[in-house]
């Protein structure tokens, strides 16, 4: 990793190295330095524009088409740092190898300021075409590097500050690039440490693919850490090793081109696969945690519908949920994960259906003749939360039972724990969870024998676990032990087919069946709802109309509450005043006003209708303000 230059170092040692040509050998951080002689070693000139390309539309789609795949694997981690980046004015930046940018999300505002320097999609920010910068450089150094202000080659990219992680596959290959870039005038200094464990993540994600058929060997000095993203990974075929993460190989104390030659008999005889964690012993004497476990074999399972009907995949009175193509892959990759003991966390807005998926894994994997136990962290109350989850002997505290209480944690052995709402469990109950799932044994308050558990985890959450870590409130062990797997509910609104979801509901509610039907208009506003309580609000709302509705008689927009008709309303009411002719800033502050009068004059309600956040909606307001001036 890079180390940081004196920011008067820089200053001075671009004077001398752009004006007078003269060595600035040890004014700045070894990386920046290496960076410069190489960039002007290629003719780039400092004080001039970098060439650029924007591609078409079109050209920008087939490249994110190609590549896909580490679009897809690299999204959850995207997703979780968009909350600081918001927060810090700043945006995060997946690339592929070339430095060509895949995926920007994070501060709207700060993103336009980047587009300026040419900072966006389908533009290169490799070293050879952009000089010095964080993502550039870290793919020709192959290691997580910051450049800050003036380090960055071309004079025009002082105003950014940059920190970015190369993404390496487990051949080696590197396979893109993390970044995080804001304003020079804000130092993000957490923005390196962020990027080099959200590249582990990814790194480590990449072994969920395509290594199916391979002897996994997971390895790590400290027992703890066994089974995070921080373990070393090493995938072996027919015994040789073809796969490996750069914890893994610095464990061995190999380096890339063991792949395809090193055999795991010779770097640790006698070791066999198991399900248990060994002690081995690395090179040169160390000791090291590891598990070795054998190519999983999915057992052939009957398809969800023909489940036992003993084994309930909602609560009772719950619509049976609807499992799209796109749940089902989720569903059979998490039951494969959660069978092979890896613990998965659930993302997603409130209502997504994170309770439903998770009880559904729980009913698809060998354990659903076991018991699921759902926990919801937010709901139990602080002073409780350590009793109920790890359980009491006799008489430890005023007002315990008698007997004591095996607590929740226990109730789930051999079973499913889910702990939902994650992210409000209190600090000081995430060091007790930690040790109980890395010693895999439970002490109950007031003392008494440690008792082994055998559970599957899985977590879920609507919170931006990311600021959480940063501001220190999770913790950084819990949540790697916690976050092996990331799966992300998707909202209701950003469904393909609306119009369908409202259709197959009602059904399943048993509307045909009643022949009660919804009229044209109503099936139409449903489809159009932005529906911020997801799942929850869509089924509540479906459910309300059935009662209301007759034989016969379809559902008319009247029946319907008057928060969906009042958001159709406006939405109306902004089209038809649009006038052809009208301004964008116009259309925008009617947009904005429509909703806010529709709203009662609650900022967030008006914000929600809209689709959009809080802090958007004020600053889209203070835009226009600004335009109108
Ligand atoms: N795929 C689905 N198809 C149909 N109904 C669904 C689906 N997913 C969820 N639901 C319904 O939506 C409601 C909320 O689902 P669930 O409790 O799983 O959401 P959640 O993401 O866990 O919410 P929260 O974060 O508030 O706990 C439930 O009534 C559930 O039956």
């Amino acid at each position: 990793m890079s180390v940081a230059s004196n920011r008067d170092a820089v200053v001075t040692a671009r004077r001398r190295f752009f004006g007078e040509g003269r060595s600035v050998d040890g004014m700045l951080a070894a990386p920046i330095l290496r960076s410069w002689q190489r960039c002007a070693g290629q003719g780039l000139d400092a004080s001039r524009s970098p060439l650029v390309e924007p591609p078409t539309a079109r050209e920008l789609r087939e490249f994110q088409e190609r590549h896909d795949r580490l679009g897809r694997l690299a999204r959850p981690e995207l997703n979780a740092l968009q909350g600081d980046a918001r927060l810090t004015g700043s945006v995060v930046i997946l690339t592929d190898a070339a430095g060509v940018v895949l995926d920007m999300i994070g501060s709207d505002e700060f993103a336009g300021r980047a587009a300026q320097v040419a900072l966006r999609p389908g533009v290169s920010w490799s070293e050879a075409d952009t000089g010095t910068n964080a993502i550039g450089t870290a793919l020709v150094e192959r290691q997580p590097i910051a450049v800050h202000g003036a380090e960055h080659f071309f004079e025009r990219h002082r105003i950014l500050a940059c920190a970015a992680a190369p993404l390496i596959d487990p051949r080696g290959v590197v396979a893109g690039a993390l970044d995080m870039t804001g304003p020079a005038a804000i130092r993000h200094v957490h923005a390196l440490g962020l990027m080099r464990l959200a590249a582990e993540q990814i790194e480590h994600r990449f072994f969920t693919e395509g290594f199916e058929h391979c002897t996994m060997l997971r390895l790590h000095t400290d027992r703890a850490l066994l089974g995070t993203p921080r373990e070393g990974v090493l995938a072996f075929a027919d015994g040789v090793l073809v796969g490996a993460n750069r914890h893994g190989l610095d464990l061995m104390n190999l380096d890339w081109p063991a792949l395809d030659l090193a055999r795991l008999e010779t770097l640790l005889p006698g070791v066999r696969p198991s399900d248990q964690i060994q002690m081995l012993r690395g090179p040169r004497g160390t000791r090291l945690w590891g598990r070795l476990v054998d190519p999983l074999r999915r057992s052939p399972r009957a398809p969800a519908a023909s489940m036992p009907a003993a084994v309930p995949a909602a609560p009772a009175g719950e619509v049976e949920p609807i499992l799209d193509a796109e749940m089902m892959a989720q569903l059979s990759r998490t039951v494969r994960l959660v069978e092979a003991g890896i613990p998965v966390l659930l993302l997603g807005e409130t209502g997504s259906g994170k309770d439903v998926f998770a009880r559904r894994v729980h009913a698809e994997s060998a354990r659903r003749n076991k018991p699921f136990v759902p926990v919801n962290c937010a709901a139990l109350p602080e002073g409780l939360i350590e009793s109920e989850l790890f359980g009491y002997e006799a008489g430890a505290f005023t007002g315990a039972r008698r007997q004591g209480a095996p607590g929740l944690l226990r109730q789930a052995d051999g079973g499913v724990l889910f702990l939902d709402e994650i992210g409000d469990m209190p600090l000081s109950l995430q060091s007790r969870l930690l040790r109980v799932l890395q010693d895999k044994q439970i002490s109950p308050l007031g003392g008494g024998r440690p008792v082994p558990v055998d559970f599957a985890l899985i977590c879920a959450t609507h919170q931006p676990l990311g600021t959480l870590l940063a501001a220190g409130a999770f913790r950084q062990d819990l949540y790697f032990r916690i976050a092996q797997y990331v799966v992300e509910r998707p909202p209701v609104r950003h469904h393909p087919d609306r119009l369908a979801l409202v259709r197959t509901l009602w059904r399943q509610l048993g509307g045909e069946d009643a022949g009660v039907q919804l009229s044209a208009e109503v099936e139409r506003v449903l489809a159009a709802y932005n529906w911020p309580g997801n799942y929850r609000q869509l089924v509540g709302t479906l459910r309300a109309l059935l009662v209301l509705g007759e034989p016969g008689h379809p559902v008319e927009v009247a029946a319907l509450p008057a928060e969906i008709t009042a958001a159709a309303g406006a939405v109306e009411s902004q089209v038809s005043e649009m006038l052809p002719g009208t301004s964008l800033a116009e259309q925008t502050r009617s947009v904005l006003q429509a909703a806010l009068d529709a709203s009662g004059g609650n900022v967030s309600r008006a914000a929600r209708r809209l689709g959009i956040d809080r802090s958007t909606y004020y600053r889209r307001l203070l835009k226009d303000k600004d335009r109108g001036r």
